[in-house]
């Protein structure tokens, strides 16, 4: 807020600013909303103002509500002004899907905001494009792949990384505590083991500086004053949720540089330990050939890795936050997994082979993100060329959000969209069952690169957790007491909360 009333009080210092300002008003009126109309039938939307574009009709902390609002009125294809900035809006699961893999080549881009700009320079695999992307993207799913993702590899790390969550959990006793902390660390460390062949102790202060930072940035990519940023990126480029990015930024490349150092200094072409090894092997291949502009570079290494911590924490610990919050709340939806994993699996460890064995279970997880809308706008994308789509015309360059908080609430989809209900991934005889409009974690070119992990992640955890633990609301709170309302930002984990977590032997 207090970024908003600098700006405001800049405008109005005095009655030249006052004057240059009403100018600029006018040109950037003319330029964005008057000269695109010429080329053909925009998408419809709510009328502009001059430079404020619809910002004030827009809930700047919750801006995927007011999206959702607009589709009902403007359709599934809409256009919006953050500023004087466009942005097209695709809303509803068939307009989604047909967007982002029927027209995979026209919406397959990342939009790369000021913001990630300066973070990221365009390195790393989530906002970069063209050939950067395309290697880094290749690279960064096949080795996912050797190190066991969807295969034993990655789910041995991910129950040695259970266990340890677990003995968090029992160290507090029954009582109450935020979830957190546990949650960032456990997530964090699964990217870690993966990327780096290695797990993290939780009080290591480089860890715990690195996954502060992680989240840190995330959750100030998505506050007002960096939206404000990213619309008049040459204003407001002074504000100090932009500095605090930045530093922030610098120190996570810094470590990221100690800790490569290392795996440098002990690296064996014959064994790779993660990732990182992969891909330094793969970098003096390129360079033992001469291969031209290389992709496989120490910049790319850097950010790519930073990339998978961002795009792999947050988004994995908010679902699993959702999850426990979830079950608390709706005790006799705790009981029947608890009920099913107990006949089930018993007191053994829970495999990803007992999944197809646990269709409540699985039903309830994938309810648990669908509810969760942990990334409601999706990362933002940008059309590579010129397109005409849904017999509307849109421009090459425009912004584009896929509203995949408008997919996994969409009324013509889901049977109760706004109720916790796993029955919407159940058939009569209580089989599970894929739904197409179950799209979290996007779809297209660009659908999330950890997907298989995170899945693979959040169904170890939760089935693991529920094994051992009864999850409730605090002494005095009751469970209608426990709040849905999700928190602000890029993505939405629930708001603070504490939960009890009593052990069930
Ligand atoms: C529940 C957990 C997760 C959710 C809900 C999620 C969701 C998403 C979404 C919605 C996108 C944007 C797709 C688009 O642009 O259309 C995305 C991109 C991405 N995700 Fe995830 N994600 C999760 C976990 C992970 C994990 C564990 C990793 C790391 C291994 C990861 C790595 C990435 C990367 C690198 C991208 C960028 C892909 C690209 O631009 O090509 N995500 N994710």
């Amino acid at each position: 807020m207090e970024t908003l009333k600098d700006f405001g009080f800049f405008l109005f210092s005095s009655p030249t600013t006052v004057l240059g300002v009403g100018l600029l008003l006018i040109i950037l009126y003319l330029v964005t909303v008057g000269s695109s109309r010429e080329t053909g039938k925009e998408p419809p939307g709510p009328k502009p103002l001059p430079l404020l574009g619809n910002l004030l009709q827009l809930d700047l902390q919750r801006p995927y509500k007011t999206l959702c609002e607009l589709s009902k009125k403007y359709g599934s294809v809409f256009t919006v002004y953050f500023g004087p900035k466009k942005v097209v809006v695709l809303a509803g699961y068939r307009t989604v899907r047909e967007a982002l893999v029927g027209y995979a080549d026209e919406f397959g881009e990342r939009e790369i905001a000021p913001i990630f700009a300066d973070v990221t320079k365009h390195s790393g695999v989530l906002f970069s494009n063209g050939e950067t992307w395309r290697e880094m993207r290749r690279f960064a799913l096949s080795t996912l792949r050797d190190f066991g993702m969807g295969k034993r590899g990655a789910e041995e790390k991910i129950l040695e990384e259970c266990g340890h969550l677990i003995k968090v959990f029992e160290s507090y006793k029954g009582k109450p505590f935020n979830t957190s902390r546990p949650t960032n660390n456990a997530a964090s460390n699964i990217i870690s083991s993966i990327v780096f062949g290695s797990r993290f102790e939780y009080d290591d202060p480089r860890f715990r500086d690195l996954v502060s930072r992680v989240i840190e940035n995330i959750k100030i990519g998505g506050s007002a004053g960096i939206q404000l940023y990213n619309t008049f990126p040459r204003l407001v480029g002074w504000i100090k949720s932009r500095q605090v990015m930045l530093k922030n930024g610098e120190k996570t490349i810094r470590d990221m540089k100690k800790l490569m150092q290392k795996l440098k200094e002990t690296l064996n072409p014959q064994t790779c330990r993660g990732l990182v090894d992969c891909f330094l092997v793969r970098k003096q291949k390129e360079e033992d050939s001469c291969v031209k502009d290389t992709q496989f570079t120490e910049k790319n290494l850097l950010y790519t890795v930073a990339n998978l911590f961002a795009a792999g924490t947050d988004t994995t610990s908010a679902s699993l936050r959702w999850s426990l919050l979830l079950m608390a709340k709706y005790p006799h939806i705790q009981d029947q997994v608890q009920e099913e994993l107990t006949r089930v699996v018993g007191n053994r460890e829970v495999h990803v082979e007992d999944r197809k064995n646990l269709p409540y279970t699985d039903a309830v997880v994938h309810e648990i993100q669908r509810f969760g809308n942990v990334i409601p706008m999706s990362v933002p994308h940008k059309t590579s060329r010129d397109v005409t789509f849904q017999g509307y015309f849109i421009k090459e360059g425009t912004t584009v959000i896929p509203l995949l908080a408008s997919v996994l609430y969409d009324e013509s989809e889901w049977e109760s969209p706004h109720t916790f209900n796993p029955s919407h991934f159940l058939d009569k005889e209580g089989r599970f069952i894929k739904r197409d409009a179950f799209l979290p974690f996007s779809a297209g070119r660009r659908v999330c690169l950890g997907e298989g992990l995170a899945k693979m992640s959040l169904f170890l955890f939760f089935t693991s957790l529920l094994q051992r633990f009864r999850f409730m609301p605090p002494p005095g709170v009751s469970e209608d007491d426990l709040d849905l309302t999700p928190a602000v930002g890029f993505t939405i984990p629930p708001s603070p909360h504490e939960l009890c977590a009593i052990s069930r032997q």
